[in-house]
C-alpha cells in the first residue's frame, strides 16, 4: 500500500475559457481568447470556446460529479472578463455548490482570458496591464474571498509569455522574442502587486502556478534551457533575482525594465507545480531555434523516444519525481501543489456507455507513485489535482484532445464517467494505492 499523508489534498482542475461556455452571457466582455479562436486559422477545425462544456449552466451537475469522485479540493479560473458584470455571480453560486459538497475551492484568477479592451492597451507588452490585474485581485477577493480557500494569481506565466508572444501558437498571437521576454516580467509583476492586494485584502493563502519541466539531453544546452522555462520564473518569483546567465541571455532581446524584484518577491504560501512531461535537448549547430525558447539557434528540441501521450508528450513519471524532489532542496520553505498533472488520450464510448481510458489510468497511477516517491524522499507536496475533471476545450487543438476523467459528448453536453473517473474515486477513498 502507498498511503499519503493524512488530508492530503486530492483535486481536479479546470480553467474558466476552457469549459464554461456562454461567452456572452450575463456581460461577459471578449478575451484574447475569443478573439484568437474565432480568427479563422489559430484553432483547429475553427473550434472556440463559445459554448465549451455549458459549464456555465451545468455547474451544479459537475459538482455532483465532483462530490461522488470524493474530490477534497477543486481547481477552477475565474474569468476576469465576467468581473464587474452580472455574471460574475456565477462565482458565488459555483462555491455555494462546492462548499455545500465539502470541496475546498483553489481559484485561479488568470488562467489566460485576458480582456480584450486590455490587449488593445498593449496587453502584457504594456506595463499598466500588471496594475489592472492586481485591481482585478483585489476586487475579485472582496466578492469571494470568504469562501475561497487559496488564490492562484497567474497560470503558467511561461505559456502566456513565451507561447502567447514567442510563437503565437496561443493568443494573443504575438511572435516575437523581445515581446516574451517583456510578458514574462510584466506577468511576474502583475503576480507581485496582485499578492501584495491580496494580502492586504486579508487573503490568507495565496500562490502562483508554474508549468516546470525537467530538461533532458546535453548539458549546455539542457543548462540553458532550463534558465529559459524554469528558472526565469522561479529565481525572482522565490529568491527574489532574475538568474545571471538568464538575465544576460534575456538582455539581447529587450532593455524593458527589471527592477521590480522586490515587488516579485512576495512570500507564497505554496508553489503550484504543473507537470506532464520533461522536455529532451540536444546540441546541433544546424538547429534554428524554437521560437517559445529565444536565443536557441544551435539547440534541437528532441521528441521523446518512448511512449507518448495523444499530445506527442513523453511519458515520464520520475521526471516528476525529480522534479519535486529538485525543488524542495533548491528552494527550501515553500510547500508544493501538483495543480495539473494529466494526459490526452484517444477515448471512445463503448456500447455499454463506459470510457475504458486504461492508458489514462496508467499514466495517473504512475504519476501518483511518482508523487509519493517525492514525499518520501521529504519534499513537502500538499495535493494532487488532475487535469482535468472534464474534457474540454484544449487551446489551439479545439475539443480534438480529451483530458478528462469524465468524457463530454459535445453534441448532447451528456457526461460520461470514464474508467480513470472509477480509479481516482477509489484513490482518494483509500488516500493512496494499492
Ligand atoms: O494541455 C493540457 C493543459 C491545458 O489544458 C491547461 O489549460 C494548461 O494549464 C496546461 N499547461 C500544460 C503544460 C504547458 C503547456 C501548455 C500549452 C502548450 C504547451 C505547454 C498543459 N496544460
Amino acid at each position: 500500500m502507498i498511503i499519503f499523508p493524512e488530508g492530503f489534498l486530492w483535486g481536479a482542475a479546470t480553467a474558466a475559457y476552457q469549459i464554461e461556455g456562454a461567452a456572452r452571457e450575463d456581460g461577459r466582455v471578449p478575451s484574447i481568447w475569443d478573439t484568437f479562436s474565432h480568427t479563422p486559422g489559430k484553432v483547429r477545425d475553427g473550434h472556440t470556446g463559445d459554448v465549451a462544456c455549458d459549464h456555465y449552466h451545468r455547474y451544479a451537475e459537475d459538482v455532483a460529479l465532483m462530490r461522488e469522485l470524493g474530490l477534497r479540493a477543486y481547481r477552477f479560473s475565474i474569468a476576469w472578463p465576467r468581473f464587474g458584470t452580472p455574471g460574475f455571480g456565477f462565482y458565488d453560486r459555483l462555491l455555494d455548490e462546492l462548499l455545500e459538497a465539502g470541496i475546498t475551492p483553489v481559484a485561479t484568477l488568470y488562467h489566460w482570458d485576458l480582456p480584450q479592451s486590455l490587449q488593445d492597451g498593449g496587453g502584457w507588452l504594456d506595463r499598466d496591464t500588471a496594475y489592472r490585474f492586481a485591481e482585478y485581485a483585489a476586487g475579485a477577493y472582496e466578492r469571494l474571498g470568504d469562501r475561497v480557500a487559496t488564490w492562484t494569481t497567474l497560470n503558467e506565466p511561461w505559456v502566456s509569455a513565451f507561447v502567447g508572444h514567442g510563437s503565437g501558437r496561443h493568443a494573443p498571437g504575438v511572435g516575437d522574442p523581445a515581446a516574451a521576454f517583456t510578458a514574462a516580467h510584466h506577468l511576474m509583476l502583475a503576480h507581485g502587486l496582485a499578492v501584495q492586494a491580496l494580502r492586504a485584502a486579508g487573503a490568507g493563502s495565496v500562490s502562483i502556478t508554474l508549468n516546470l519541466a525537467p530538461i533532458l539531453g546535453d548539458e549546455e544546452p539542457a543548462r540553458l534551457v532550463d534558465g529559459l522555462c524554469n528558472r526565469i520564473f522561479l529565481d525572482p518569483l522565490l529568491r527574489g533575482v532574475y538568474p545571471e546567465d538568464v538575465l544576460a541571455h534575456l538582455r539581447r532581446f529587450t532593455d524593458v525594465k527589471l527592477d521590480d524584484l522586490e515587488t516579485i518577491h512576495q512570500p507564497i504560501d505554496v508553489l503550484g507545480v504543473n507537470y506532464y512531461s520533461p522536455k529532451h535537448v540536444r546540441t546541433d549547430p544546424e538547429a534554428p531555434g524554437h521560437p517559445e525558447h529565444p536565443g536557441t539557434e544551435g539547440i534541437a528540441f528532441v521528441d521523446p523516444d518512448g511512449p507518448v501521450t495523444a499530445m506527442g508528450w513523453g511519458i515520464n513519471p520520475e521526471c516528476l519525481e525529480s522534479l519535486l524532489v529538485r525543488l524542495s532542496r533548491e528552494y527550501p520553505g515553500t510547500p508544493l501543489l501538483i495543480t495539473e498533472n494529466g494526459a490526452a488520450f484517444e477515448d471512445t464510448v463503448t456500447g455499454d456507455d463506459r470510457v475504458h481510458d486504461t492508458d489514462r489510468v496508467a499514466f495517473l497511477d504512475a504519476h501518483v507513485r511518482a508523487a509519493h516517491a517525492a514525499i518520501a524522499q521529504g519534499a513537502d507536496l500538499r495535493g494532487y489535482f488532475v487535469w482535468s475533471l472534464l474534457d474540454n476545450f484544449e487551446w489551439a487543438h479545439g475539443y480534438h484532445k480529451r483530458f478528462g476523467l469524465v468524457y463530454v459528448d459535445y453534441e448532447t453536453q451528456r457526461r460520461i464517467r470514464k474508467d480513470s473517473f472509477h480509479w481516482y474515486r477509489d484513490v482518494i477513498a483509500a488516500n493512496g494505492l494499492r
